[in-house]
């Protein structure tokens, strides 16, 4: 267990340095310690739930110690947070563990000097933790959602004003919950049944999922990359808001599809399922080593002969034939994915002002390569109106051969989903027609 305490302190100070992902430096941390499965599980929830938790945790810190979080070294500071996080949000590390490892890790990190004063401060926030006082919301409502969900203030503002107090209540109550696993079944190699059958067989129980067929909802998250289902390509990782992009398109078997943003592939993927097969998905993106992902997957699932991958920039590329849908899954904030991805929230909002005029160039260049009466869907992962409604908006207003089209739950033609009320990624989605 100690070792798992230290391959997180070494995630969580290389993404101070590093500004990167914690998945992928989780991932290369991993791999490096070879830890137990026990521990690798210990260490992804220290560090998933530090980063989560940051600012409660400061806050709680500060609270105890009397001193501000900030000024402390990087080492001494994720140490503490470690600490502070077992003792407040995992109930079966007992108290006196989570000190005592706090406190042989400064050891083992050269601050021998500082370690009766992380003893010091862990103990006191173990004892008082119940009764710290939380700011009030009457005080100020945006500093105590900041400390109470781990949120900066600046999101909470941005959500407010978008989707109002109540929804973005729900929001933040979401957001350091553990997200839904669901899978598409790769139903050119099974059947829904024949998967559930086998995942119970491992102990996993999946449930149909009543917005799209094909898919399959988990009871819990697994390893299960070591299942001879998924080593056998007979299904993939997809949240549902995804897999509702894809149906929306609704890509007919023989047709030719464009998905220009679509590496790792998923959506590719499942549009080629959806044709069973049939047709042809020429799925583009800027990215080389990214491209490569798309054909590693689709070798893995059987698709190589319908997915092409390819780079291509959709803000500058030649001209293509025009295809019968188009897919535009644009780069953006990533806002609706925090619970997967939870550092984004720490991003200041102003880096996310460019998005909305590369997604619009996107999308023009999607609505110029599709057929009159073909299809084109505009999805993003984004909470954030500037970069769904608003991009649509836009294109609308310069490109009157296009209009709306309803799709299941959306009558008005797009669908804001959101984790609490859809139980999906928090995900928005437009469907839009070429009539001329
Ligand atoms: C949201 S991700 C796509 C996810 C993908 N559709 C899937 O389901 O697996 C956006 C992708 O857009 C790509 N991208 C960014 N700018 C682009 C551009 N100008 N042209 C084409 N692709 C771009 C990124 O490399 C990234 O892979």
């Amino acid at each position: 267990m100690a070792q798992a305490r230290e391959v997180a302190l070494s995630v969580l100070l290389r993404m101070e340095q590093d500004d990167s992902y914690s998945n992928l430096l989780l991932d290369a941390e991993l791999e490096k310690a070879a830890l137990s499965r026990r521990d690798a599980a210990l260490a992804t929830a220290l560090v998933y739930g530090v980063v989560a938790r940051r600012i409660t945790l400061d806050y709680l810190l500060e609270t105890a110690s009397g001193r501000p979080v900030q000024k402390m070294q990087p080492v001494l500071r994720a140490i503490l947070r470690l600490g502070a996080y077992q003792l407040c949000y995992l109930d079966k590390i007992p108290a006196r563990a989570a000190v005592n490892e706090a406190v042989q890790l400064a050891k083992k990190r050269h601050l021998g000097h500082a370690s009766g004063f992380v003893n010091g401060v862990l103990r006191g926030l173990d004892r008082k933790r119940g009764a710290l006082p939380f700011p009030s919301e009457e005080a100020d409502v945006l500093r105590a959602w900041e400390v109470r969900y781990s949120c900066p203030r600046a999101l909470i503002a941005l959500w407010r004003q978008a989707y109002g107090p109540e929804r973005t209540r729900e929001i933040l109550e979401q957001l350091n919950a553990v997200p839904p696993l669901a899978v598409r079944v790769n139903t050119l190699r099974t059947t829904p049944d024949a998967l559930r059958a086998e995942l119970a067989e491992a102990g996993i129980e999946a449930a149909p999922d009543a917005s799209v067929p094909d898919a399959l909802l988990l009871s819990h998250s697994a390893d299960l990359r070591t299942l001879p289902a998924f080593t056998e390509g007979c299904f993939f990782v997809q949240d549902i808001a995804s897999q509702m992009a894809c149906a929306a398109l609704d890509p007919q078997p023989g047709e030719t599809v464009y998905d220009l943003c679509a590496a790792p592939g998923g959506k590719s993927f499942t549009l080629a399922l959806h044709m069973r097969g049939q047709g042809m998905v020429r799925a583009f993106d800027l990215h080389a080593h990214r491209v490569r992902l798309i054909e590693e997957g689709a070798g893995w699932l059987g698709l190589s002969g319908i997915v092409q991958a390819s780079v291509r920039d959709a803000t500058g590329g030649e001209p293509l034939p025009p295809a019968d849908r188009v897919l535009c899954d644009v780069p953006c904030s990533g806002l609706g994915v925090i619970r997967r991805k939870p550092e984004i929230r720490y991003k200041n909002p102003k880096i996310f002002d460019g998005l909305p005029d590369l997604q619009y160039h996107i999308l023009c260049d999607g609505a110029a390569n599709l057929k009159p009466g073909g299809v084109l869907v505009y999805s993003t992962c984004a909470l954030n109106p500037a970069e769904n409604e608003a991009v649509v908006r836009r294109f609308l207003d310069g490109h009157a051969g296009f209009e709306p089209v309803p799709f299941p739950s959306a009558p008005a033609g797009n669908a804001t989903l959101f984790p609490q009320a859809d139980g999906t990624d928090g995900f928005f989605i437009a469907k839009l027609l070429r009539r001329s």
